[in-house]
């Protein structure tokens, strides 16, 4: 056997596609597997309700098409999906399905995308052969302001976006249709400040748009962190949500998108701590954490950090960093919680001094502090 044949498998990209019922998840997801650049891609779809129809209008629906159960995706789809993950694998090793060189998984439209993020994250094989290459979700133009009034479960699919696409504009041809669209624009700019908007109509949402979010460049194997991590549209869209606060929608302001940076070297056991500490206090209102962080003990290879709600990805060092950009940033979206809190936090940490604000050395050796921070 030759040296490269004993080499791991490189990791799959697999993309979620979500979108509130009825939004144009399976219309994408035809449209983007009719482009040449979508070859070699297996679809998992999960359906709810008693019956799946979906894969019968997915054109591409051949033996690279699992669709999983149907049934309530919080609960029974971390094994179903795990399971369907698997079986695509065990189908391609057999060499019973062409191999594929990526993966979609349209969640149903009621879904919370986050347990499908989890099993990504933390079944330790599916770990070696996928990687999460990012969430697209998909918005009605025309009906999307008043699901996202009604269905807390939309403005969870949007805020955990990486690309929004925007479906049905072709139909927005009244004036108050046109102006719904400016509001949804602007609502959805809030929710997921780092997601780019695409109009499908336009053909904006292309396989090049739409994949490749940035983490992993298996060429490389340097990512594109800035457009990953996408912390400056998050601190623009910040500044802007606090100079219009009276604007902002009642649903939406439980949900606050910001970012931390320090220039300042972090060492591993506080950067720890600081995970440990906001994911035990606000675990479930951690809706999304991305980072990168410049580490005291190994300065030049940087820590990518990567959460959905309580569940930290494992943590993965990079060869290099991607730019001249070389601070340590977390992006996170958070729902209920004020960033004020979170932001004390990191800086307490991180040793950056505050008026009135207790040192990390306080908060670790005081013996009321919780047991996971008295190292
Ligand atoms: N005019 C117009 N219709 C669209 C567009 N995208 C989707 N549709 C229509 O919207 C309807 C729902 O689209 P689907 O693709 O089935 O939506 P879905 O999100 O997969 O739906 P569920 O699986 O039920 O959640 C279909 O009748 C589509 O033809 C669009 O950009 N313009």
């Amino acid at each position: 056997m030759s040296e490269a044949t004993r080499l791991p498998p490189e990791p799959l990209p697999v993309t979620l596609l979500t979108g509130f019922l009825g939004a144009g998840k399976t219309t994408l997801l035809n449209t983007l597997l009719q482009q040449p650049d979508m070859a070699d891609t297996a679809v998992l779809i999960n359906e709810f309700g008693e019956i799946g129809l979906d894969h019968l209008l997915v054109q591409h629906f051949d033996d690279a098409t699992v669709l999983l159960a149907s049934g309530c995706l919080c609960c029974t789809i971390r094994g179903d999906l795990a399971e369907g993950l698997e079986q695509l694998l065990r189908r391609m090793d057999n060499g019973a399905i062409p191999p594929f060189r990526r993966v979609v998984i349209e969640t149903t439209g009621l879904a919370d995308p986050a347990p499908i993020l989890h099993v990504l994250m933390m079944h330790p094989y599916l770990l070696m052969r996928f990687r999460l290459d990012g969430v697209v979700t998909v918005v009605d133009a025309v009906n999307g302001l008043g699901t996202l009034d009604a269905h807390p479960e939309s403005v969870r699919q949007a805020a955990i976006s990486d690309r929004i696409v925007l479906t049905k504009t072709d139909l927005v041809d009244t004036p108050a249709r046109i102006a719904d669209l400016a509001a949804l624009r602007q609502r959805l700019a809030r929710l997921a400040p780092g997601a780019p908007v695409l109009e499908a109509a336009k053909g904006e949402a292309t396989p090049a748009a739409l994949l490749g979010a940035g983490l992993y460049d298996p060429a490389t194997k340097i990512p594109d962190v800035s457009r990953w991590l996408a912390d400056e549209a998050v601190s623009a869209a910040e500044e802007t949500s606090r100079a219009h606060a009276h604007d902002e929608n009642r649903h939406d302001e439980r949900i606050r998108a910001f970012t931390v940076a320090t220039d300042a070297p972090v060492s591993a056991a506080a950067i720890d701590m600081f995970l440990e500490l906001v994911r035990g206090t606000h675990g479930p209102k951690l809706l999304r954490l991305k980072g990168i962080v410049k580490l005291a003990e190994d300065p030049e290879h940087p820590l990518v950090l990567h959460g959905v709600q309580h569940v930290l990805h494992p943590p993965s060092q990079l060869p290099a960093w991607p730019d001249d950009d070389r601070r340590t940033r977390l992006v996170m979206i958070v729902r209920d919680v004020e960033p004020a809190v979170i932001r004390r936090l990191f800086d307490a940490f991180m040793g950056l001094p505050a008026i009135g604000q207790p040192d990390r050395v306080a908060m670790t050796d005081n013996p009321l502090a919780p047991h996971t921070l008295r190292r």
